[in-house]
């Protein structure tokens, strides 16, 4: 016997609006009061609190709301509205009143009364069907008509698009967008090429232009079909890190995607329409590869910058001499004797305009760029404190990183001001960077760490901004994760024979007796084996299967708050969020035991997650405007009911190191709890004790970059708990998802003739001490 179907019933309020409680001009968000005078919902009230992106609201107006009922812990049910239209009222009084409302300046009941009394019930469709239909209205003047013609038009050209779009599962949100770019033409435009949009609306998806045409009854060979497809298959590729296809994948991703069992799309179809793209400059084709235009313009923009850079005159070099003297009395000074290696660095960088430091943890970066600064001070007669300078901008070093945690670090190691990379050119969002060309950065020696986080769009953005009389350094290992946006800048300015770099090898924090660094050094040279894997005083490895992992994690978190440890500075890292061992399940675990639910402890629900006073959370996105960005961490530190301020919001507090941001509910979706996080996100920051889960179900994620990254983001104290096959597994597996990038092409074109200021790059062994010339 055939199942019957489930009839789906739309749900719906119809009522009044009261008042409104809240309004965002910017993202048209609203929440507001509403009487309700019909509803098909299970609801006894007669008033009902309802939210969503509106573009405009009018108290006194008559709207049927579609959405859905979301119940509130503290507030009760609350309607959260999915689309919605200006109810207009079917009777000739109704329709009199509503024309005669506020909402239409200068029309009075009997204007409106001629109105309806000549184009009947049916008045407002009329109108907005053929606005000259008023022409026929007797006593009309021009004025009045222009008034309703024009206020219907506003009002209900962005609720068409709203209901429309709703039949595609499209939100308010992105139907506000949509609105905004293309005002009364908007449903025009879906219907006729509705794939501009993949072209025009940043987050308009391909799959959701593909399903308005074909129920338009749009040509699957349409040449904007391809485009758009070839837009979206481009797009994909940048989420891999890709910053170009080559264009026979491209061809054969594009085919795969727009061709079915009815339809098969030729190669040549793909390649012409490519072509276009290509004269349109939607996209870039050169030389057998297919590049969004942002990135290919930043490849080719940060390849001129740094020949830019690197062929620029350097000051009169100090002597080898002069230099050994230098350092010979920093190191006095520091009380220490630099290796070969790392002498060889602050010699290479300071007679370079452009340097890359290498090396793992431990084996002196930080100790190299103090020396580096020194050295560089000395050289030039300056002085390292900032107190000497009158002007913050005068001061001479500008140290920067990728994210807020690692500019802290490097603030906390050289005792120097150092900042975001987004907070040093100015980032404003939308408008974005006040650093560049034309408005360059301060200073004389710039410092960059962590750059394997930086993506190629930030690289280019940085060296634009950067002086030609700038010296840089650049720091970084090699073996961490690559950046999350597109490219591998930091591998591929390494393949540059003409870029001067040196590499640290020695450890030094080994002769600690460190065995986190021992470990990290035996996977960056492929030595770990199970041997490895012994206790030590600041490493442990737990065995435990996947259902283990969250009892085994809560059970060292126990016995550290028995022992009185901090657990701020206990730290869980995870590959992946979902799985028996994944961050979701152990977030839960912990809050429970180490913030959990207390009387008057005020807490808040944002779809899955709990939100309460002390817990630990982490910023998802950057909020340039708040000084907080991707990956900071910080502390819920109050929770504000919406009677209890003056926007009349609900807010929640975040406390991140000095700074406290606050929070609205539509930002909710900004931050997660963060007593375990992705390894992803953990890049770039340090932590004084790491937990590693590592189990089989990883699998998929487990790489040696991956475990590499997580077990370096310890300082003290390493557990990982898990299976050791997963571990030496995934030690053993390299990253194979190769990026494509056109980089060290570029770069090869633009410095293969190049004659690097500085000299060679450093490849030699230096038997020379310091000692030798004091
Ligand atoms: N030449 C040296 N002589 C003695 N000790 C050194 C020397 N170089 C570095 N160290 C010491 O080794 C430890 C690690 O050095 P440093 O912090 O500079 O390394 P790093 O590469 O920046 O490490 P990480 O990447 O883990 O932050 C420090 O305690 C430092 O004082």
């Amino acid at each position: 016997m055939d199942q019957l179907q489930p009839v789906e019933i739309e749900e719906y309020i119809k009522g009044e609006l009261l008042y409104t409680i809240f309004h965002n001009d910017v993202e048209h968000f609203s929440i507001a009061k509403v009487k309700i005078l019909d509803t098909n919902l299970n609801y006894d009230e007669k008033e009902i609190v309802i939210k969503g992106y509106f573009s405009q609201l009018q108290e006194g107006t008559v709207y049927r709301f579609i959405g859905q009922l979301e119940k509130h812990p503290k507030y009760g049910q609350q309607y959260s509205v999915i689309s919605y239209q200006t109810f207009i009222p079917d009777t000739k009084e109704g329709l009199i009143a509503y024309l005669a409302s506020d909402m239409f300046y200068g029309i009075g009941k009997r204007t409106a009364k001629k109105v309806v009394d000549h184009l009947g019930e049916s008045a407002v469709s009329s109108i907005l069907n053929n606005p000259s239909v008023l022409d026929s209205v007797p006593g009309l003047k021009k004025e009045a008509a222009n008034t309703i013609v024009k206020t219907l038009q506003e009002n209900q050209g962005f609720e068409h698009v709203v209901v429309y779009l709703a039949k595609y599962n499209i939100g308010l949100k992105m139907a506000q967008k949509v609105y905004e770019q293309y005002k009364d033409e908007t449903i025009e435009l879906l219907e006729d090429d509705p794939y501009r949009l993949v072209f025009d609306v940043e987050g308009f998806g391909f799959h959701t232009a593909d399903e308005i045409a074909k129920k338009n009854g749009l040509s699957l060979s349409s040449p904007n079909r391809i485009g758009a497809g070839c837009i979206y298959i481009l797009q994909r590729s940048v989420q891999d890190g890709h910053a170009f296809l080559p264009l026979n994948q491209c061809l054969d991703e594009v085919s795969a995607l727009l061709s079915n069992q009815e339809y098969v799309l030729t190669e040549d179809e793909i390649k012409s329409t490519i072509e276009k793209l290509n004269k349109e400059k939607n996209v870039i084709l050169y030389k057998g590869k297919v590049y969004l235009p942002s990135l290919y313009y930043a490849e080719d923009g940060f390849a001129s910058s740094v020949k830019r850079l690197i062929s620029s005159q350097m000051d009169e070099a100090t002597t080898l001499a002069d230099l050994m003297k230098i350092i010979g009395k920093i190191e006095e000074e520091e009380i220490l004797s630099y290796g070969k290696e790392q002498f060889a660095a602050i010699e290479q960088a300071l007679k370079s305009k452009l340097m890359i430091l290498t090396g793992g943890p431990g084996t002196g970066k930080t100790t190299v760029i103090k020396g580096i600064i020194k050295a560089y001070a000395a050289v030039h007669n300056l002085s390292v404190e900032t107190a000497d300078y009158e002007h913050k901008k005068d001061f001479p070093f500008v140290l920067a990183a990728p994210t807020g945690r690692a500019a802290k670090r490097l603030n906390e190691s050289t005792g120097l001001p150092a900042l975001t990379i987004h907070r040093l050119l100015g980032w404003n969002g939308s408008e974005g960077f006040e650093k560049n060309e034309h408005e360059p950065l301060n200073g004389k020696y710039l410092i960059i760490d962590e750059f394997s986080m930086v993506d190629i769009w930030l690289a280019n953005n940085l060296f634009k901004a950067i002086p030609t009389d700038m010296q840089v350094l650049i720091v970084g290992d090699e073996d961490q994760l690559p950046s999350v946006g597109p490219g591998q800048v930091l591998t591929d300015l390494l393949e540059n024979n003409h870029i001067p770099k040196v590499s640290l090898h020695e450890v030094y924090r080994q002769k600690e007796g460190s065995k986190i660094i021992q470990l990290a050094h035996s996977i960056k040279n492929d030595t770990c084996s199970v041997d490895s894997l012994t206790n030590d005083k600041d490493f442990s490895f737990i065995a435990c299967r996947e259902h283990q992992v969250v009892d085994v994690i809560t059970k060292v978190f126990e016995k550290a708050m028995n022992k009185g440890l901090d657990v701020r500075d206990i730290q869980v890292l995870a590959p992946m969020y979902k799985s028996q061992a994944g961050i979701t399940i152990i977030n839960n675990a912990l809050q429970a035991l180490i913030n959990p639910k207390g009387k008057g402890k005020r807490e808040v629900r944002h779809h899955d997650t709990l939100f309460r006073i002390g817990d630990k959370v982490i910023q998802l996105v950057n909020q340039p405007e708040d000084h907080v960005y991707n990956g900071d961490i910080g502390e819920v530190v109050a929770i504000f009911r919406e009677n209890e301020n003056t926007e009349n919001v609900e807010q929640l507090v975040v406390s991140f190191d000095e700074r406290e941001v606050v929070y609205e509910r539509k930002d909710y979706d900004n931050l997660m709890l963060a007593y375990c996080i992705s390894i992803h996100k953990s890049q770039g920051s340090e932590f004084p004790i790491v937990i590693l889960p590592v189990v089989s179900t990883y699998n998929r994620m487990l790489r040696k970059n991956l475990l590499y990254t997580a077990i370096t983001r310890g300082q003290k104290s390493l557990i990982v708990c898990g299976e050791k096959q997963a571990f030496l597994r995934g030690i053993q597996t390299k990253d194979t998802n190769k990026r494509y990038t056109s980089l060290q092409e570029q770069l090869i074109e633009r410095l293969g003739d190049v004659q690097v200021s500085s000299g060679d790059t450093v490849e030699e062994e230096y038997d020379i001490s310091p000692y030798d010339f004091m």
